[in-house]
């Protein structure tokens, strides 16, 4: 959607506006609401769109005021309604404002690694600033703070502003994103359509999510109980079970959902008395949806950290680190059942000149080719692992010393089969072979193979050799 500058401004004070009018239209009581959505409003165009938005914003704050006289019929003055009006856009433009610009920064680097540093600044930040916002409006609203109106007015103002910001101001953050994506804000956490589009999947859990709440409610204002209101607090698992299983625009969706019922449910029964639970609940609610919103992050960051860890990126294969604790694993298995296992050590033959008459993608080229030859001679069950630069190992499980030379036999002719577009280029491979002794540790078979691959290249290259070839022709120092 293409909108001038004039029209985003017109369209956030509507919207800004009609989310006043919303509040004032779900009030238990005068001037009492269980949450403040445009506090979340501001805080989001305040974190979009910087100092930017503060006109417009302050000129909503004052609309506001006039309209709110026009609804309770008091008896202010225009000259006294633009006075407080004013008042209020200048509290609340610069506490949102200043602690919108403090969360700037980070939210726009923000990926699964730093999640949860983002959560905490974000909450901390909407609780310091909602309670400003309380203790300033209470002071200019009232004449002198005291113990009464602290208790009463700044604590409501307090959680229903908080819940505002907690509850709406992401999904009012991820919709703006979607209207101009070119911030490319939050990207790292896919506010996006959902890659698997089962609505009916998540239509259930809305609305299993919403009769559960609509039961503790109702069943708290026809028992008057505030025992039963406070089963609210557990809905914070079918929001979590949502986190958990949906994308994040999805959970901050059905938040918002949560927070419209539980403000439409008390307004409708009219329950001052349990209200200032549900305000808890909805912020207690958010504040888990947050910190659970950032485990899928982290487990799918670290499942491609564990990934990166043990897949050499080059060529597929195995990286030497966990070769080795795979390597341990199978020795252990070849004691265990007294069984063959051997190792292959493989190093291309004059590769450096490769590099130096092809350049360094076709070397490049050449190991990925090698590491897929040498996989079409092992079994499932083998591991092949890239040891670094233009060395490659095999561990061969149940697989004795004759067997393995077979096996790294064929592996050579396979590799010095291999044509490659540049037609002066061709590859070969020498390859040291030894068996394992279960009872002597890893390190030394490893010694044996290195050896026996040594003899290899300085037999003339290209060839397999194993420790029994190489005392027979003599081939150590
Ligand atoms: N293209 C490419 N080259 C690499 C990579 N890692 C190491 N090398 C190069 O591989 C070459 C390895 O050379 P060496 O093993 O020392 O010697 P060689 O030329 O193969 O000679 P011999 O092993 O004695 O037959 C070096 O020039 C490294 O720079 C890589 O990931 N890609």
């Amino acid at each position: 959607m293409k909108l001038s500058v004039v029209g985003k401004h017109l369209l956030l004070v509507f919207s800004w506006l009609a989310l006043w009018r919303l509040a004032v239209l779900m009030e238990y009581a005068p001037h009492a609401s269980i949450w403040f959505p445009p506090a979340g409003l501001t805080f989001a165009a305040f974190l979009l769109g910087g100092w930017r938005v503060i006109g417009t914003i302050s000129l909503a704050c004052i609309l506001s005021t006039i309209w709110e006289h026009h609804i309770y019929n008091d008896e202010r003055t225009l000259q006294h309604l633009l006075f407080s009006g004013t008042q209020f856009a200048l509290i609340h433009s610069f506490i949102y404002g200043i602690s919108a610009h403090l969360l700037r920064g980070v939210i726009n680097r923000i990926d699964s690694y730093n999640l949860y540093h983002v959560v905490m600044r974000f909450m901390t930040v909407a609780a310091i600033s909602s309670l400003c916002m309380a203790i300033g409006g209470v002071l200019t609203l009232y004449d002198g703070l005291t113990l009464d109106t602290l208790s009463q007015s700044v604590l409501g103002w307090w959680i229903g502003d908080l819940s505002g910001i907690l509850v709406l101001s992401p999904l009012f953050v991820a919709f703006m994103n979607r209207l101009y994506p070119k911030r490319g804000l939050l990207t790292a956490l896919q506010y996006s359509s959902p890659l698997h589009d089962k609505r009916w999947g998540y239509g259930i859990k809305l609305a299993f999510s919403t009769l559960l709440l609509t039961t503790v409610v109702t069943l708290a204002h026809l028992f008057n109980s505030p025992e039963i209101a406070c089963f609210v607090f557990f809905l914070a698992l079918p929001q979590m079970w949502i986190v958990y299983t949906e994308t994040p625009f999805r959970s901050i969706l059905s938040l918002a959902l949560y927070s419209v019922t539980t403000a439409a449910l008390v307004t409708l029964y009219g329950i001052d008395t349990l209200a200032f639970i549900y305000q808890v609940a909805l912020s207690v609610v958010a504040c888990c949806v947050y910190f659970v919103m950032g485990v899928p992050a982290l487990l799918s960051a670290n499942r491609e950290l564990h990934q990166k860890n043990q897949t050499d990126h080059l060529t597929g294969t195995v990286t030497r680190d966990y070769f080795f604790t795979l390597a341990e694993h199978q020795m252990k298995q070849a004691k265990r059942y007294r069984q063959a296992i051997s190792l292959i050590l493989i190093d291309v033959d004059k590769f450096k000149a490769v590099n130096d008459s092809f350049g360094h993608s076709t070397g490049d080229e050449v190991l990925r080719n090698i590491a897929l030859e040498v996989k079409e001679s092992l079994r499932e069950s083998d591991i092949l692992g890239r040891f670094g630069g233009d060395e490659f190992m095999v561990m061969l499980p149940q697989t004795n010393e004759d067997d393995a030379v077979a096996v790294a036999e064929q592996m050579r002719q396979r590799v010095e089969r291999l044509t490659f577009p540049h037609p002066a280029l061709t590859i070969t491979c020498s390859f040291g072979v030894s068996e394992l002794d279960p009872k002597k540790p890893f390190q030394h078979a490893f010694e044996l193979a290195d050896s026996s691959l040594l003899a290899a290249k300085r037999a003339g290259r290209n060839q397999t050799l194993r420790c029994r070839d190489v005392a027979s022709k003599s081939l150590y120092n």
